[in-house]
């Protein structure tokens, strides 16, 4: 077995496509990345989506990724990548993002010529137009709000919300892709009629590598309102609901197999890039799955252990044997290992929802400071826990803060503010700017505080009492919190996590490399090409962990009396949001 091998593993979210490359033994050995707003800028997108705020759109053109795969691979190249040494490449793709390809697809996708880039020949270059491989031009992204009417009806087409969450994982959500594809039928007939096929984005980037339409993932169709959790396949009334007159079996045709195995081989990658970038004709296409789906084979998670993500959106994972659906949460196939599920909690406004507090303080002091985080940081650091100077008599401060629709709770985008009494329970709303909330600077412990008391509140149920090195019993938390995604590079943010959500042996980032997700796709690569026999992923990985090169314990998890304050305050918490939930409905 050449120990020389190495493996490719990609992530492709809402800002940039990053490359990662690993040895068998899971060590990064290369990392590339192209950002969208800055390298292609051309395409008229900001943070990387173009808008169409009448309708509550949000969107992604396709070419713009097929030009950042030969970018990010001629990137890995100019750092001295050999690519004849990839044995395998996997990848992970943003959730519930949709490709709509064309019937000439197949046929252009394998007579590509190597001398030219992919979206010269896939796409109309440079361009938001249809053409090409494709049979739209853009992938609606998981930050898109414009199908409430669909989710309505999927919500009741099975009875209620609670019974489409039980059979699919997940009630239904603007951004998934049943409702998604549903408003796509009828907003666009003439494109949905010359759609051969349609692909997650995860499915997307194995397309690219085989030079055909693959299979879509395991672990990712559970972002889509349309398959059945237990039963292991499409779920046929909500299949006929999307397809409508046109028929859920070609519906069925158009979104094609599921393959049970996530660490399957799909087949070698196409004579294109073995021409154009020289990887050997063998290396094997592994069934690529979605970016949290993914991230959650960056570690060997425990019982009890939860991941953090703090990208552009927030996202809480576990991974646990119990399947529970309800409509506040996710619930979706492992990618890796049948019998295991992964749970997850989705919000919308994570990192940018941040980066406005962030610049509301920048501005504020002028700050000048290198770290752009600084100034926040600092802010953040001197504020007393939910602004409580004395924890028994002062009000605490209570915000939500929704630059962007949210998804938990489904709201209209807003800035919330109020003071609640832990005693008399009362609450009251607060204008930013007076004694009780002082400026944009009570904003930056409120923020990042509401963003991890919604975790604690929606995932209680999920964690259990945790008991010390020293035999001491602590209450239900998790064993390890691990943050990942940009954000895990804050400290200052590490700590507050672990505040409010504990964590009984602390809060931990991935030390190698800044990305989990990518992370994980190159391990499932390695795992897809080396498993031996029936060896499961978490067993394959257990074997090449290292504990003290891979992870790194950035601040304290639980620590009495502010743990305790603070799940004190999740009634308020709570109170707050059901308060913003009835004012959006008046406004409605
Ligand atoms: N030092 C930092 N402190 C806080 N947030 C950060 C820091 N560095 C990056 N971020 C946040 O990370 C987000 C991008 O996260 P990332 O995981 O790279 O993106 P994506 O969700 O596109 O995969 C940015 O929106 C930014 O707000
Ligand atoms: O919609 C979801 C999950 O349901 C998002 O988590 C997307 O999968 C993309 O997230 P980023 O990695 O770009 O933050």
């Amino acid at each position: 077995m050449a120990d020389n091998d190495l493996f490719l593993g990609f992530d492709l979210s809402t800002q940039q496509l990053k490359g990662i490359v690993v040895k068998a033994d899971l060590k990064l050995v290369f990392e590339a990345k192209v950002d969208f707003d800055a390298d292609l800028r051309k395409y008229g997108i900001t943070k990387g989506v173009l808008t169409n705020p009448s309708e509550g759109e949000i969107f992604a053109p396709n070419n713009m990724w097929l030009e950042a795969f030969d970018l990010v691979l001629q990137r890995l190249k100019a750092q001295g990548l050999d690519f004849s040494r990839i044995a395998g490449i996997s990848g992970a793709g943003m959730q519930h993002g949709t490709v709509f390809w064309s019937t000439d697809a197949e046929k252009i996708m394998s007579s590509l010529n190597p001398a030219k880039t992919l979206v010269e020949q896939m796409g109309p270059e440079h361009s938001n137009e249809a053409g090409g491989v494709f049979s739209h031009p853009h992938s609606p992204n998981w930050q898109d709000a414009s199908t409430q009417k669909q989710c309505e009806i999927f919500d009741l087409h099975l009875g209620s919300p609670g019974r489409l969450a039980m059979v699919t994982g997940s009630k239904a959500h603007h951004r998934f892709s049943g409702p998604q594809i549903l408003r796509f039928r009828t907003k666009y007939p003439e494109h949905y009629k010359k759609t051969a096929r349609i692909s997650l984005v995860s499915s997307f980037i194995a397309s690219i590598f085989m030079g055909k339409i693959a299979p879509i993932d395991i672990g990712d169709v559970g972002g889509m309102n349309m398959w059945d959790v237990s039963k292991g396949r499409w779920q046929e009334d909500l299949l006929a609901l999307v397809a409508g007159e046109d028929g859920s079996e070609g519906l069925k045709e158009k979104l094609g197999p599921v393959p049970e195995d996530g660490g399957e081989t799909l087949g070698p990658i196409s004579p294109y890039f073995v021409h154009r970038f020289g990887f050997r004709k063998d290396c094997a296409v592994i069934v690529c799955t979605g970016d949290n789906p993914s991230t959650i084979l960056a570690l060997p998670l425990q019982a009890s252990d939860a991941i953090v993500s703090l990208g552009t959106s927030t996202t809480f994972l576990m991974s646990t044997p119990q399947y529970q659906p309800d409509p506040s949460y996710h619930f979706m196939n492992h990618p890796a290992t049948a019998g295991l599920y992964m749970f997850m909690l989705c919000y919308k406004n994570g990192g940018l929802a941040r980066e406005h507090v962030r610049d509301a303080i920048n501005d504020l002091e002028s700050s000048e400071d290198a770290n752009i985080w600084a100034a926040f940081n600092r802010t953040l650091l001197s504020t007393p826990a939910l602004g409580q100077k004395d924890s028994s008599k002062d009000n605490a401060r209570i915000g939500l803060f929704f630059p962007r629709p949210e998804i938990v709770p489904n709201v209209k985008a807003g800035s919330w503010r109020y003071l609640w009494n832990s005693t008399s329970k009362d609450l009251k709303p607060v204008e930013p700017g007076t004694d009780s909330w002082p400026s944009a600077t009570a904003d930056a412990r409120a923020i990042v505080e509401s963003q991890f008391l919604s975790l604690r509140l929606r995932s209680h149920n999920l964690v259990h009492p945790q008991r010390t090195e020293t035999g001491k019993l602590l209450p239900a938390q998790p064993r390890r919190v691990y943050l990942v995604g940009g954000g895990s590079n804050n400290d200052a943010i590490a700590k507050i996590a672990g505040e409010v959500l504990g964590g009984s042996e602390g809060v931990f980032k991935l030390d190698i490399g800044g990305n989990a997700c990518a992370l994980g796709s190159a391990y499932k690569a390695v795992w897809g090409c080396r498993r031996e026999g029936r060896e499961t992923f978490e067993d394959f990985v257990e074997a090449r962990w290292k504990e003290e090169d891979f992870v790194k314990r950035v601040a304290d998890g639980y620590t009495e009396g502010v743990f305790e304050q603070y799940g004190n305050a999740l009634t308020g918490f709570e109170m707050v949001e059901n308060e913003v939930i009835r004012i959006a409905a008046q406004g409605s």
